[in-house]
């Protein structure tokens, strides 16, 4: 496992050889990484939560897959809040080296971890299903990955529509453990009619009702061993939301029209684009099925929040569409998409991509002909439309009360990403498109860490 360590403080700097050498004990050998950018796992050491130290964890976000571990030097330095500020900037955990009752045996656990679930996230699998390594997404993606993989802890997925909620309970099902795994069973509540919703998840004995000709499992039968994925929770009456109580909580139902109970191993995921915490204190959720359904909460990001995964997704989607060519995107093709609003979020996309498909002939470029008439900007909008979105997010900065400064650092912050993001990662062809030599994209990001 490769991680970085810096030692920010005269403090820190001090207990280095006690660190590294402690590490090295569990086979921990960091790369100290003071004056480059780090990159993936690795630990900060500080001695006081000042701004040297703040500058350093907010320097590790510019790289979503950069993870850090902040380890301060003493129980004193995490006083007065200062340990929530540190996650708050984007530490991904926070102790004391000093006080801890075995602090290398923490850092290791954790680091380990992290790397275990780094490691599936690339993986094929994962790869392959859910696209996207934007800082918005990358984080949701760990969680997803971590509870799935570690946990059988219950999910509630919430979201927009087209955010990916199917898929990431598809994901769970997949990354479940269990040595004798059963099948993920869908059942979208919207189609449950209130009359047949007893057979539909508890099953029924013969006779039970008129027309219960023979046995039948229900849902909760069918998903013994496996996942049972409840799509659109939010839609379920509030009657059938008492009735599901029990066996959410303890597992164990009867059939309708049977006096024996069944037992049902099953790992619950729920999606939702409602927001159900509001409808529970409306009334129109109920409370304790609330909570049983969401040990764990995990809030799919819409594609607005993530324009760093839109050109990626968009190839996804053509070279699934396309598997025979190597399609690439005119730049103004890549303008238009970035530039566009998503409401369907990223199923929105992928039919626009289609459409697309379907109209581009050859293996060259995919060009603006290519995109449907019905989608063209008008002429008269075309300005608005291109600086929408633009004076929308600096309205935001003006708002949040960030001055010029701020305002063009995290522009060139923005613009560096995505393109670094479209290049995958590729220096030289990033610094091409930006119109800067490879030394100044380096210097410049080198920079906004300092
Ligand atoms: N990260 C992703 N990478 C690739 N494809 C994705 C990703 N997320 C979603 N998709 C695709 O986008 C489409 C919509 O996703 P999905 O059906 O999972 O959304 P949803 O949130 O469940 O929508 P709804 O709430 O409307 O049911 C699907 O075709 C899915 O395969």
């Amino acid at each position: 496992m490769r991680i970085w360590i810096r030692f920010v403080g005269s403090g820190a700097s001090g207990m280095r050889p006690k660190v590294m050498e402690a590490l090295a004990r569990v086979g921990i050998e960091p790369e100290c990484s003071e004056g480059t950018s780090p990159l993936g796992l690795g630990v900060l050491v500080f001695d006081e939560v000042g701004p040297m130290t703040l500058e350093a964890v907010r320097g590790c976000r510019l790289h979503a897959s950069t993870r850090v571990l902040a380890v301060a030097t003493t129980e004193k330095a995490l006083g007065e809040g200062a340990c929530w500020r540190l996650l708050l900037e984007g530490a991904a955990d926070v102790i004391a080296w000093e006080g801890a009752h075995d602090a290398v045996a923490e850092i290791s656990a954790r680091l380990e971890r992290w790397h275990a679930v780094d490691r599936i996230i690339d993986s094929p699998g994962v790869q392959r299903r859910l696209v996207g390594r934007s800082p918005s997404w990358l984080p949701v993606l760990r969680q997803i990955v971590e509870v799935a993989t570690f946990t059988d802890a219950s999910v509630l997925l919430l979201g927009e529509s087209g955010t990916g909620k199917e898929e990431v309970a598809r994901l769970i099902h997949e990354l479940d453990r269990r040595a004798h795994k059963g099948d993920l069973v869908t059942l979208d509540c919207t189609t449950v009619v209130p009359e047949l919703s007893g057979s539909e998840f508890f099953g029924h004995e013969r006779g039970a009702f008129t027309g219960a000709a023979g046995v039948r499992d229900g849902a909760f039968a069918l998903s013994h061993e496996g996942t049972l994925f409840l799509d659109e929770v939010g839609e379920l009456p509030l009657a059938l939301q008492a009735q599901l109580l029990r066996v959410v909580q303890e597992h164990s139902y009867k059939r309708v029209g049977s006096n024996t109970w069944q037992h049902a191993d099953f790992r619950l995921v729920c999606a939702t684009n409602r927001e159900l915490s509001e409808e529970v204190t409306q009334g129109s959720f109920r409370r304790d099925f609330f909570h049983r359904i969401s040990s764990w909460v995990c809030r799919l990001p819409p594609l607005r929040e993530r324009p760093e995964d839109i050109l990626p997704l968009a190839l996804h989607f053509l070279r699934t569409m396309r598997p025979d060519v190597e399609l690439v995107l005119d730049p103004r093709v890549r303008d238009y998409l970035l530039q566009r609003s998503y409401p369907g979020n990223i199923r929105e996309l992928r039919q626009l991509m289609g459409r697309i498909c379907k109209r581009h002939v050859g293996s060259g470029p995919i060009t603006v002909g290519d995109i449907p008439s019905d989608e063209l900007p008008s002429l008269e909008g075309l300005c608005e439309w291109r600086d929408q979105s633009f004076a929308r997010a600096v309205q935001h900065a003006l708002t949040m009360g960030m001055g010029l400064k701020e305002i063009g650092r995290s522009a060139s912050e923005m613009a560096i990403r995505l393109v670094l993001a479209e290049e995958e990662g590729n220096l030289q062809r990033a610094a091409r498109r930006l119109g800067v030599t490879d030394r100044a994209l380096q210097l410049r990001r080198a920079q906004q860490e300092d």
